[in-house]
């Protein structure tokens, strides 16, 4: 070893990383920077606070959920915290002899080199071997020479030829080493021996077409006269081997010509660096930045990329394309009642019936929770529809979990390419105004996108925006409904109204901005307002009164439901027994275990509950058997074909009948002509609520006694 050497020799001042900098960056230059072996960590004063090493790097980014774990954090939560520090001064024989007996294995990874404490430069085992060739050369090029030399010169020559065999064996990458005049090998190392499959002692001597196929040996023939008519060291393509064990390698290699201090070629070092593993890394890497871990299709990052070669190719090849946007109709619910790993299964399953349903070429993606994209070539639009209805059939059938059957349901939104733009963001948002058209007419369907949508969208975004401002600036107010006794003829309750006065609209009915609120999340906030409102208005009344209070099924969904009644009936004084919750059937219907669990809670604190719009659901009987509701409302759609039609009057009966065996106090809505009134008071209804009792008003003051208690009296 040439003694006067120290580690600045032999280190590369490679730019440190900040200690902020974050993984994806590294990963990065990583990946651009093929010679990168390691990298130092300082902090803003230059201290060294560790060292990454490119391998052990890459696999912890490769890691299933590595990259999507490290990505955005700083370096120093992958970093190796306790490196090898050294002195740049320190010489480089003090270094190797000390490191071989304290910490070999570090000396084979990397190492900082460091000056008053500050980062000074890194170095890798590769680096100590390059910058010990000089001796390499010697050993290599005049071994028995070197051998007499060794014997000449006693120990402490003996000490530096151990060392680099030491050196030479121990670093992870082949290397081998020809003789320049005749080309025969003279050195391999334990990893070449694995990498080529063939012993030390086998080809010592050989010529590379004495041990492999006449065809390959041609090639490293003609790679190392390359070697030998270059003034530099020249890296060569990746290459796929069978190594010793079988296994399949993908390895580097990068040739050298040691010349004699005349400049004349003496031998050639090969090092090969098996990339096997790094490669693999990458890979996978690359999968996870493309492909949805849970599903295995497309992300979003991918979808982008294919949406614009789709795009590109209508554009060339006069194509058309077909985006459908997808979204599950009940997930949601099924992933709060049953947990997380069944939602989790059942967008697996989801992903396979999409794949079963779609052709070879159509491109599937996972957007995010549980929206999924599909990039249809079409050649009419009928394709894509007969695609949309084929989905919509697969997702109806129940898929079963741990032994329960789901029915999770698909809307699916279309928008196609040229007719509805070339641009792919705006593709997307038209595919996913049609889906939620689908959604707000009863989901579980398809439909395409129409140009008309756009304007809808645009006043659906002017009013979201006005509602927000409206509950900043209290334009609401409560009007009251009264709801008659039609045993007594009192007045028993009066349901609360929500109404808006729109500063330019004027008037804006609930039934149009009630959706609104309940898509843009603001119905929350509007239902508590409703709550503590009806509450304190209705504390002031006459005790006999009830006051009735609609239920949006999202409020079940947001803040604690049971909670917010519980205080806003403390902080009115109303008693739990005046209170009544209307909800509609969808509470139920939408998750069933944990909705009626907060349903018997609210019951628990004294509160009536009234199944509103009964009738106009599919299956609203049987609801009736699991939770005891106190009252049923039978929807004015029935009321209104009273007394007369035929239909209406024997479903209001089966309605009233059942409601008797159950116990359960019936009340029809919409009761707007004597007739109708007669009708229902024969039919054993017991409250009717109507524009003949009352219309929604803001004061109730007509009610009060002590001729308007009674109607008609
Ligand atoms: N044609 C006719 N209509 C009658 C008659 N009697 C009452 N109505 C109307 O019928 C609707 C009854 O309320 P709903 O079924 O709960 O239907 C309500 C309810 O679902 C919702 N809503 C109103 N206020 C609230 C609220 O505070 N919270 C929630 N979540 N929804 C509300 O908006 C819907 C519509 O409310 P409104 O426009 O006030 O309409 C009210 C009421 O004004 C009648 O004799 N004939």
């Amino acid at each position: 070893m040439q003694t006067s050497l120290c580690i600045s020799d032999i280190t590369d001042r490679i730019d440190p990383v900040p200690v902020h900098c974050n993984n994806s960056t590294l990963y990065e230059a990583f990946r651009d920077d093929h010679d990168l072996m390691v990298v130092a960590v300082v902090d803003t004063a230059g201290q060294v606070l560790g060292l990454i090493e490119r391998h052990a790097f890459n696999l912890t980014m490769a890691s299933e959920y590595g990259r999507a774990l490290y990505g955005n954090k700083p370096v120093t939560t992958v970093m190796d915290k306790c490196p090898l520090l050294v002195d740049i001064t320190t010489p480089l024989r003090d270094f190797t002899s000390k490191t071989l007996t304290e910490r070999p294995s570090e000396l084979m990874r990397g190492f900082i080199a460091t000056s008053d404490g500050r980062y000074a430069g890194v170095g890798t085992s590769l680096s100590v071997l390059r910058a010990i060739s000089g001796d390499l050369q010697q050993s290599l090029g005049r071994q028995q020479e070197m051998t007499n030399d060794l014997i000449r010169l006693g120990g402490e020559s003996q000490r530096h030829q151990t060392f680099l065999n030491m050196v030479i064996q121990n670093i992870p990458a082949m290397v081998l080493v020809k003789n320049a005049s005749d080309q025969k090998i003279v050195l391999l190392n334990s990893v070449g021996e694995d990498m080529l499959g063939v012993s030390h002692e086998t080809v010592v001597g050989q010529a590379s077409g004495d041990f492999m196929t006449a065809e390959r040996a041609a090639l490293y023939n003609t790679y190392d006269q390359m070697a030998l008519n270059s003034d530099e060291a020249i890296m060569l393509k990746e290459e796929h081997v069978t190594d010793a064990h079988g296994r399949q390698r993908i390895i580097q290699l990068k040739k050298t010509v040691l010349r004699t201090p005349s400049g004349e070629p003496d031998c050639i070092l090969t090092l090969g660096t098996d990339l096997t593993e790094q490669k693999q890394a990458e890979a996978r890497i690359a999968h996870l930045a493309h492909y949805d871990p849970l599903t295995g299709l497309a992300n979003r990052a991918l979808f982008s990329r294919e949406m614009e070669a789709a795009l590109s190719r209508v554009q060339r090849l006069d194509r058309k394309t077909a985006l459908l946007c997808l979204d599950l109709d009940r997930f949601k619910a099924i992933n709060d009642s049953y947990g997380h790993l069944t939602g989790d299964q059942l967008l697996t399953e989801v992903a396979e019936r999409l794949r079963g349903c779609v052709r070879k070429g159509d491109v599937i993606a996972r957007m995010g929770g549980d929206e999924f994209a599909i990039i249809q070539d079409i050649e009419v639009p009928q394709d894509a529809q007969h695609l949309a209805a084929r989905i919509v059939e697969a997702m109806k059938l129940p898929i079963v979990i741990n032994d329960t059957a789901l029915e999770v349901g698909a809307s699916i939104g279309i928008a196609m390419a040229p007719t509805d733009g070339m641009d792919a963001n705006n593709l997307l948002s038209r595919a996913d105004l049609a889906m939620y058209r689908v959604k707000a007419e009863g989901r579980n369907g398809w439909r395409f996108y129409r140009p008309e949508m756009d304007a809808q969208l645009q006043s659906r975004i002017e009013m979201e925006h006005d509602l927000r401002q409206a509950l900043a600036d209290n334009q609401f107010q409560l009007f009251y409904q009264p709801l008659l006794n039609l045993d007594t003829h009192r007045i028993v309750s009066f349901e609360a109204l929500l109404r808006w006065h729109h500063p330019l609209r004027g008037m804006v009915s609930p039934a149009e901005f009630i959706p609104v609120a309940e898509d843009c999340g603001l119905i929350g906030q509007l239902g508590e307002w409703v709550l503590n409102q009806a509450t304190r208005t209705a504390a002031l009344w006459p005790e006999a009164w009830r006051v009735a209070v609609n239920i949006s099924p999202l409020q079940f969904r947001h803040k604690s439901l049971v909670g917010l009644v519980n205080r806003a009936l403390k902080v009115s004084g109303l008693s739990p027994a005046r209170l009544e919750l209307e909800i509609t059937e969808s509470v139920i219907l939408e998750d069933e275990t944990h909705n009626l669990a907060i349903l018997n809670a609210i019951r628990a604190l004294g509160v009536r509950i009234a199944m509103d719009d009964f009738g106009t659901g599919y299956s609203s009987l049987s609801y009736l058997r699991t939770f005891p509701f106190d009252k049923i409302k039978i929807d004015q759609s029935f009321v209104r074909d009273l007394p007369h039609d035929k239909n209406a009057l024997s479903i209001v009966r089966a309605i009233t009948d059942m409601a008797q065996s159950l116990g359960v106090l019936i009340t029809a809505e919409g009761v707007e002509t004597e007739a109708q009134m007669e009708a229902l008071k024969a039919l054993n209804c017991g409250e009717a609520q109507g524009y003949l009792i009352g219309r929604p008003a803001p004061d109730i003051s007509a009610y009060v006694q002590p001729l308007a208690v009674c109607y008609g009296t």
